[in-house]
C-alpha cells in the first residue's frame, strides 16, 4: 500500500525542438483531441500508435482511458480476480477524472496521469508527465460515450473489428500481457465484456466522424486520418507566435509607455559604475565574471524583496518576542539556460532553501522563433513564487516562451518575477502586454536591437558567450 502511494513520475520533457504552442497573447491554443473508441483488441491502441509514429513529432500524445478505472473495493478486487468483476460497464470508469485530464490536456497544462497495472487491477507506483502536446489521442473503449467528454473531442473515430477477432487477439493479449489465463479471459469475456458491447460500446458508433473497418489493416483510412491531423496541425502553426519584432514598440529608449511591472534596480553610483565594466569590449573576462555575479546578486536581492512576507513572531535570545516577517511561500528559481546559469549561482548565494528548475530554449537559426528543447520544474511549483532568470531580454520572445511553461505548470502570473541584468524596452512591451502581471527586474535598458540577428547592438554583447569564454 506503501508504495502504491509513492507515486513516482518522470519530470523530464523530452520535445526537441518544440515551437511556441501560444498566441502573441500569451494564451495557449487548444490541442486538437482525436477520440478512438472501439471494441476490446479492436486495434484502437494500435491505430493510436501508427498515428503517432507517422505524425514523427513529439507533441502527440496517447491518453488512454485504462488511467481512469475507479479503484476496486477489497471485495470487488477479489472478484476481479476470479475474472468476476464488470470491467466493461461504464461505472467502471472515473469519467470525470478523464475529462479533468483530457481539459487540462488540451488547453496546455501540465498533467500527471496514473498508469494502470492489469495484473493487479489497479493504478501502478508510476505516473506518466504528460506536458505541452498539439495533438491528443484519447482513447478506450468508452472515447466516444460520455457528452462532457464528447465536447472536447475534435475528430471521433470508431475502430471496427469483427469480434471473433477481437475475442482471438484479446486472449492472446491478456495471456501474454495481462497475467490472465485462457478459460478466464473466455470467461469474463461472455460475462462481461460481449454484453457491454453490444449494449454500451457500439451504440457509440453512431457518435463518430470516421468509422475504420479492420482497424490496423485499414492502412488507406489510417492514412486519410493522418493527413487530416496533419493539416490540422499546420494550422495550428500557422496561427502561433512569431518572434515579437523590433519596432512593436515606438517609446523611446527610457521607461516610456512600460508599465509599473517594470522595475531598475536604483541606478547608484556602484550600479553605473559596474554597468559600464560590463559594457567595456576590453573589459578581461575575470572582470566580467566578477561584476556579473555582483551586479546578479543585486538584481535577486531586488527581485526577492519584491515577494510577499507574512508575519512571524520568534523569541530572541534574551527571552522577549520580536515580531517579524517570513516569507509568505517559498521560492522556486527556474534558470533559463544557459546564460541564466549565472544568476541561479548568485540566487544560491542569497537563498537557502530554495527550489530549483531549468528550461532550455533554442532560438530557431532561420527565423529566430523560440523553440522548447527541455524543462524540468519542481513537482510543487505551483505553490511557490517563482523567480525567472535570464540576463538578457531582446525580442522578449524566450521569457514569454518561459513564462508560458510556468504558467501551464499551475504558477500564477502574479507569482512570477523575471530578473534579468539587460531588457530591451521593446522586449518588456512584448512580455507585458501579454502577461501584465509578471514583474519584471532589469539592471538596464536599452533599446538599440539588430534588425536580422535580433541582438542588442551595445549593452553587454552576447552575454553567455562573454561569461563562459565561447565567444567565436
Ligand atoms: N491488424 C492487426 N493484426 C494483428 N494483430 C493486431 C492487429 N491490430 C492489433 N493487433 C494486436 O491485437 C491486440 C489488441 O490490439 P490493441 O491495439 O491493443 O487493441 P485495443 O486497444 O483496441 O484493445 C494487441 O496485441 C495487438 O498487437
Ligand atoms: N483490471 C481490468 C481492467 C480492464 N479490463 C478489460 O480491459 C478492456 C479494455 O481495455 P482494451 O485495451 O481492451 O480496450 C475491457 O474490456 C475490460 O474488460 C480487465 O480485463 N481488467
Amino acid at each position: 500500500m506503501a508504495a502504491r502511494n509513492q507515486q513516482t513520475s518522470t519530470l523530464m520533457l523530452k520535445s526537441a525542438g518544440r515551437p511556441p504552442w501560444y498566441a502573441p497573447d500569451g494564451k495557449n491554443l487548444p490541442a486538437y483531441v482525436v477520440g478512438i473508441a472501439g471494441g476490446s483488441a479492436s486495434g484502437k491502441t494500435s491505430v493510436a500508435r501508427r498515428i503517432v509514429e507517422s505524425m514523427n513529432v513529439p507533441w502527440v500524445v496517447i491518453l488512454s482511458m485504462d488511467s481512469f478505472y475507479r479503484r476496486l473495493t477489497p471485495e470487488e478486487s477479489k472478484r476481479a480476480f476470479e475474472n468476476n468483476h464488470d470491467f466493461d460497464h461504464p461505472l467502471s470508469y472515473d469519467f470525470e477524472s478523464a475529462l479533468r485530464a483530457l481539459s487540462d490536456l488540451k488547453q496546455g497544462k501540465a498533467v500527471h496521469i496514473p498508469q494502470y497495472d492489469f495484473s493487479t487491477h489497479s493504478p501502478s507506483s508510476q505516473s506518466q508527465y504528460l506536458y505541452g502536446a498539439s495533438v491528443i489521442i484519447f482513447e478506450g473503449i468508452f472515447a466516444l460515450y460520455d457528452p462532457a467528454i464528447l465536447q472536447m473531442v475534435d475528430v471521433k473515430i470508431f475502430v471496427d473489428t469483427d469480434s471473433d477477432i477481437c475475442l482471438a487477439r484479446r486472449i492472446k493479449r491478456d495471456v501474454a500481457e495481462r497475467g490472465r489465463d485462457p478459460l478466464g479471459v473466455l470467461q469474463q469475456y461472455d460475462r462481461f465484456v460481449k454484453p457491454a458491447y453490444d449494449g454500451f460500446v457500439r451504440p457509440t458508433m453512431s457518435n463518430a466522424d470516421v468509422i475504420i473497418p479492420r482497424g490496423l489493416d485499414n492502412q488507406v483510412a489510417i492514412d486519410l486520418m493522418i493527413q487530416h491531423i496533419k493539416r490540422q496541425l499546420d494550422e495550428h502553426n500557422a496561427t502561433i507566435m512569431r518572434p515579437v519584432l523590433v519596432g512593436q514598440y515606438d517609446g523611446s529608449s527610457a521607461q516610456d509607455g512600460l508599465a509599473p511591472t517594470l522595475v531598475t534596480v536604483p541606478q547608484t553610483s556602484q550600479v553605473r559604475a559596474m554597468q559600464t565594466i560590463l559594457c567595456d569590449r576590453s573589459t578581461p573576462r575575470g572582470d566580467f565574471i566578477f561584476y556579473s555575479d555582483r551586479l546578479s546578486r543585486l538584481v535577486i536581492e531586488h527581485g526577492l524583496s519584491l515577494l510577499p512576507l507574512k508575519k512571524r513572531t520568534v523569541q530572541t535570545p534574551t527571552g522577549l518576542s520580536y515580531e517579524g516577517y517570513e516569507m509568505e511561500a517559498e521560492v522556486t528559481g527556474v534558470t533559463v539556460l544557459r546564460a541564466g546559469g549565472v544568476m541561479e549561482k548568485a540566487l544560491r548565494s542569497v537563498a537557502r532553501t530554495a527550489h530549483y528548475g531549468k528550461i532550455l530554449i533554442v532560438g530557431d537559426p532561420a527565423t529566430h522563433e523560440p523553440r522548447l528543447h527541455y524543462a524540468k520544474l519542481p513537482p510543487s511549483i505551483e505553490r511557490h513564487q517563482v523567480l525567472l532568470m535570464d540576463p538578457t531580454i531582446v525580442s522578449g520572445a524566450n521569457a514569454m516562451m518561459a513564462i508560458r511553461i510556468c504558467l501551464d505548470h499551475g504558477v500564477s502570473e502574479g507569482s512570477i518575477v523575471f530578473v534579468s541584468l539587460l531588457a530591451t524596452p521593446q522586449g518588456v512591451h512584448a512580455i507585458q502586454t501579454a502577461f501584465p502581471l509578471v514583474r519584471l527586474v532589469v539592471a538596464l535598458l536599452d533599446s538599440r536591437i539588430g534588425k536580422d540577428d535580433l541582438l542588442v547592438k551595445s549593452g553587454y554583447g552576447v552575454f553567455g558567450d562573454r561569461y563562459f569564454g565561447t565567444e567565436c
